[in-house]
């Protein structure tokens, strides 16, 4: 994705909701894209998708799939590619599937989209499939209703769904805000075995500083419909090179040592995108804001990789963190 921004009107004018949002996934990587809720992850995701459909957005940039350029592309050339090169698996999977037919039948149908195949093969594809994905009894689970399931067979079974025609990429939406911490971990167990047992690609989409540790090779800090860092995980973690990923991280439970009373919190909320200051959006909150945050930062390289915020750039590093270790709890 190059430079992609989406404007849409908002009281007279147009708004960019998302701005120069820019990043390559390789094949087999895993890549997180974090910020808080309306920074802008649904609609990147969405945008690779060719699912944005407001009327009056105006999307300008570039997003290349294997070389192909997908701006533009007509939905028609959008559906084909779509479930069969790139699947997308939401948080709630009751709102994927439809509650009247089985789960065996909607997984069968999906392959039956994309593949000539008839029902019986493409129902033994679809109980591999959730075998696969570690459901047990996978011929019986085939034969409920999504309601008859636990949100984390739920899960699997869309996963299982997402994966049916051998996408190359996987998109994730908060794939595990609904569910309880340990079902949480045996589904980012799931699509980190993606790339080994599919050669996936996968970009996760999540509020949580902990999944990402846990999951992605990559991470990708939005704020504000823009990007503020983006490098390796670890890095980020180490030393985030922008002062709000810094702050995500100390809002984090420490692992080890003693808990402060009370975890430091970000002052404020992100502005919306009609009200975005013309400098750095997220000066207004921020600890170490001065004169020069008036004009907007380019991302450039720094802290984890690239950053954009002039503190890095101006060799004047963020003092060191406090805790160190992440306990998977949201940011
Ligand atoms: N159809 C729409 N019409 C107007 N504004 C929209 C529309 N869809 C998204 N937005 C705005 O675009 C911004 C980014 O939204 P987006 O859904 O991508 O955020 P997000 O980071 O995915 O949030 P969440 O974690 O809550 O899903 C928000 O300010 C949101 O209000």
């Amino acid at each position: 994705m190059r430079d992609l921004t989406i404007a849409l009107p908002v009281g007279g004018r147009m708004v960019n909701l998302i701005e120069s949002v820019t990043f390559a996934l390789g094949a087999r990587e895993i890549m997180g894209i974090v910020g808080e809720s309306g920074s802008g992850k649904s609609l990147t995701a969405l945008a690779i998708m060719g699912l944005i459909d407001v009327p009056g957005a105006r999307i300008a940039g570039s997003v290349r799939y294997r070389g192909r350029e997908l701006a533009g592309l007509p939905q028609r050339a959008f559906r084909a590619l779509r479930g069969r090169e790139i699947a997308m698996v939401f948080q709630d999977p009751m709102t994927a599937f439809t509650p009247v037919y089985t789960i065996g039948w909607q997984i069968d149908e999906q392959i039956r989209a994309h593949r000539r195949v008839g029902r019986a093969e493409a129902r033994a594809r679809t109980v591999r499939l959730l075998g696969d994905m570690g459901v047990p009894d996978p011929e019986r689970v085939a034969g409920r209703y999504p309601h008859q399931l636990s949100g984390g067979l739920r899960q699997r079974a869309m996963i299982a769904m997402a994966l049916s025609c051998d996408p190359s990429l996987l998109i994730a939406d908060e794939p595990t805000t609904a569910l309880d911490v340990t079902v949480q971990a045996q589904i980012l167990d799931l699509l980190r075995g993606l790339r080994r047992d599919f050669g996936s690609s996968v970009l996760l989409i999540t509020h949580d500083m902990g999944v990402v540790a846990e999951t992605c090779d990559r991470t990708m800090v939005l704020y504000s419909g823009m990007v503020a860092e983006h490098g390796p995980t670890a890095a980020l973690f180490v030393q985030p090179g922008h002062p709000y990923s810094a702050a995500l991280l100390d809002s984090i439970p420490p692992l080890h040592g003693p808990r402060p009373a009370r975890l430091p919190a970000i002052p404020g909320s992100p502005p919306a995108p009609a009200d975005r200051p013309a400098g750095c959006a997220f000066a207004p909150r921020c600890a170490h804001a001065h004169p020069a945050c008036a004009v907007r930062p380019a991302l450039m390289a720094g802290g984890a990789g690239e950053v954009a915020c002039v503190l890095p750039a101006e060799g004047r590093p963020l003092p060191p963190r406090g805790g160190s270790a992440v306990a998977g709890g949201g940011a």
